[in-house]
């Protein structure tokens, strides 16, 4: 019984399912030397160099075999890269879904230490869906992200058939069809959010040009580095060849933290807690609507009939929660919106509940609410689970939900001033006001 497994270089095409398992690095400038022996030959050559490892029948330690038949020493295997699946595993492949490869920016940062190992263990799109996982970090993080690659490879994940880590956008997206896009500088004490949207806004106009120029063309991005909605904005007008549907801010997270306080009110587990919009900005703008959520499938307003808490207590709780997590915790929700993440993507691979639906920062171009267009702004969505999704028409709105997400709305239009420079709409003028322009963790 031979069992084998493939080692390839950065220029091969990706292998058949039944045999590929890999871990490439697409940093050419910064090949970590822990790695250099798998890339034999050298990185600059385009031949389709192979390493095949094989085991024997009576269970004895792997054997590596080069292409030419050569039999190479099992220092040339790299761990579990040497090592593969046994016949009964080879079987249940041959009824997987095509591969689809991942981008996770930020890779070595905190999310994604809590997101990897779910995307990698078939959480998120399922038992069936082996994936690739393309983690972009930079000169900063490349060593940390080699330890990341090392944790994934001793989680033994059977869905998880390739890891590339890199610093280059254009070699990380290529062939993308989802991009997580975690990775962001922190806003430090005394920085101005203008400074924050530009610093920012800079990472996300490159990756949108690259994520053009090299990804799948129905790639689906998910902006999660703050500010995320503007992020998000800057990241698809750069990206003029992908749907500017395509694109979302992570506003998850909130829409989580409101069924939570929802639900603890009124007495409640929160998986009784449905329809919950989050409107506009994921930033304390930001409008956890009240009005159209359901708790027991009936209106909140008539489960919780303390309106003035509503409006006030948690309305503020939900705004504000990121900001008193981390004063708990020392740094801002790393697990929680890992698990939102998770959420938001299997929002729209699996069709949205009869009657229900959920909350995402889209491009708000043709949407029947009246919000102005050409913004990212968060908003009620239902999907087929086919990856895409249409905006809910049958909301309510009162005086009090137009006034608050009017708010959120000039928010992100000023923000959007500031960016103009990075969204091709010429010289930015930047003007937020001092109140509301925080995101959840500044209060
Ligand atoms: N939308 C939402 O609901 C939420 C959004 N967030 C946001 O997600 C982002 C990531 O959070 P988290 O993973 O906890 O953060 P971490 O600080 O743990 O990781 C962030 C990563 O961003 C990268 N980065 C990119 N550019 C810079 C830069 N100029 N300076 C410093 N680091 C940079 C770094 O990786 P590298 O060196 O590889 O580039 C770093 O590993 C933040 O913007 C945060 O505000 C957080 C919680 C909720
Ligand atoms: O402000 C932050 O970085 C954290 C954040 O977005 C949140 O917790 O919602």
């Amino acid at each position: 019984m031979a069992m084998m497994a493939e080692l390839s270089t950065p220029k091969t095409t990706s292998p058949s399912l039944h045999s590929s398992s890999r871990l490439r690095l697409s940093s050419k400038s910064h090949l970590p030397n822990q790695f250099r022996h798998l890339l034999l030959p050298p990185l600059h050559t385009t031949s389709n160099f192979k390493v095949s490892c094989s085991v024997s029948q009576n269970n004895q330690a792997p054997v590596a075999v080069q292409d030419n038949g050569s039999v190479k020493t099992k220092k040339e295997c790299y761990g579990v890269f040497c090592l593969t699946y046994d016949l009964k595993a080879e079987e249940q492949t041959k009824s997987w879904k095509k591969m689809i490869n991942i981008t996770v920016s930020g890779a070595a940062g905190m999310i994604s230490n809590h997101l990897l190992f779910k995307l990698a263990s078939g959480a998120v799109f399922g038992p069936d869906q082996p994936i690739a996982l393309k983690l972009l970090g930079s000169e900063r993080s490349i060593q940390a992200l080699e330890g990341v690659a090392m944790e994934l490879e001793d989680s033994l994940f059977p869905l998880l058939r390739e890891v590339d880590i890199g610093t280059d956008p254009y070699e990380v997206f290529q062939d993308v069809d989802w991009a997580l896009l975690i990775g962001a500088k922190p806003r430090g004490p005394g920085m101005e959010r203008a400074a924050l949207l530009d610093i920012n806004g800079q990472i996300f106009a490159e990756q949108g040009k690259a994520l053009n120029a090299v990804a799948s063309p129905n790639v689906k991005v998910l902006v999660v580095g703050n500010p995320c909605n503007t992020n998000a904005l800057i990241c698809l007008k750069n990206a003029p060849n992908i749907p500017a549907k395509n694109f979302h801010a992570l506003t998850r997270l909130d829409e989580n933290r409101a069924k939570c306080q929802l639900a603890l009110k009124a007495g409640v587990f929160y998986d009784k807690v449905s329809n919950m919009t989050i409107w506009g900005n994921h930033s304390t703008t930001q409008v956890p609507d009240f009005l159209n959520a359901r708790i027991n499938g009936r209106p909140v307003k008539e489960v919780i009939t303390d309106h003035k808490w509503l409006e006030e207590g948690f309305t503020e709780s939900v705004q504000k929660r990121g900001g008193l997590l981390i004063q708990k915790w020392g740094r801002s929700s790393a697990a929680s919106t890992a698990v939102s993440i998770v959420d938001a993507i299997k929002s729209l691979v699996t069709p949205t509940p009869e009657g229900d639906w959920f909350s995402t920062g889209v491009y708000t171009n043709g949407n029947p609410y009246g919000i102005a267009e050409d913004l990212v702004f968060s908003m009620p969505c239902r999907s087929k689970g086919d990856g895409d999704y249409e905006l809910v028409k049958d909301v309510e709105f009162d005086d009090y939900l137009r006034n608050r997400i009017a708010k959120s709305e000039a928010e992100l239009l000023a923000e959007k001033k500031c960016v103009a420079h990075l969204t091709g709409d010429g010289i930015a003028f930047c003007d937020l006001g001092p109140v509301d322009t925080m995101l959840p963790g500044e209060v």
